[in-house]
């Protein structure tokens, strides 16, 4: 059935879903692995000067930021090569696991997070900006919780994905 005959009540839902399928993935949006790579370098080169955190990571890999970007890239709708490669969302949470993470640190982890977003130039839309926010407070606050003492196992065993929520490109 070519457009000319469609059925015009179906037009709406349609139209609807040929615009959803438009809208970028974030991970699209933030320019891909290589834009990740970007932010998780800069990023843990904060960290590891940093008094609160850099005894937290005292022993991590050279590849640590390399991993982290390959997490969050599947977080945000890109390759799902965490999971194939990497041991997935068990492994990331077994890393966590008894660190005992405190509050304090937790907000300096995400407050060099922002940083390292501004230093390489992420993109500075207002939506893009409160949904990628929006997931390292998330992803932060879980993993504080889950590096407690005596924490029981977690539920969840898939990467959560993470989209635009209620700002989306294009709406006003
Ligand atoms: C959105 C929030 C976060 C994400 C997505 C995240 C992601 C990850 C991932 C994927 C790993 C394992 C990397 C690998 O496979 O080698 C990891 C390890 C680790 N994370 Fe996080 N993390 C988050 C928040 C935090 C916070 C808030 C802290 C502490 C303040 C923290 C401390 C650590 C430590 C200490 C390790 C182990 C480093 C090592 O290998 O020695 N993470 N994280």
């Amino acid at each position: 059935m070519t457009d000319q005959h469609q059925d015009p009540a179906q037009a709406p839902a349609q139209d609807e879903a040929r615009n959803q399928q438009q809208v970028p993935t974030l991970y699209e949006w933030i320019g891909g692995t290589e834009a990740l790579e970007r932010l998780t370098e800069a990023f843990y080169a904060r960290v590891r000067k940093d008094e609160l955190l850099a005894p937290l990571f005292a022993h991590m890999d050279d590849d640590h930021p390399q991993h982290v970007a390959t997490f969050l890239g599947e977080v945000l709708g890109g390759p799902t090569r965490y999971t194939e490669q990497h041991g997935g969302y068990p492994h990331m949470v077994s890393r966590h696991r008894g660190r005992a993470i405190k509050p304090e640190q937790r907000a300096r982890w995400v407050e060099l997070m922002l940083t390292a977003m501004d230093e390489v130039g992420l993109p500075e839309d207002a939506e893009f900006r409160s949904a990628f926010v929006g997931y390292i407070e998330f992803g932060s606050r879980r993993a504080m919780a889950n590096s407690q003492p005596d924490v029981g196992p977690t539920r969840r065993t898939t990467i959560k994905k993470w989209g635009w929520g209620e700002g989306v490109p294009g709406e006003e």
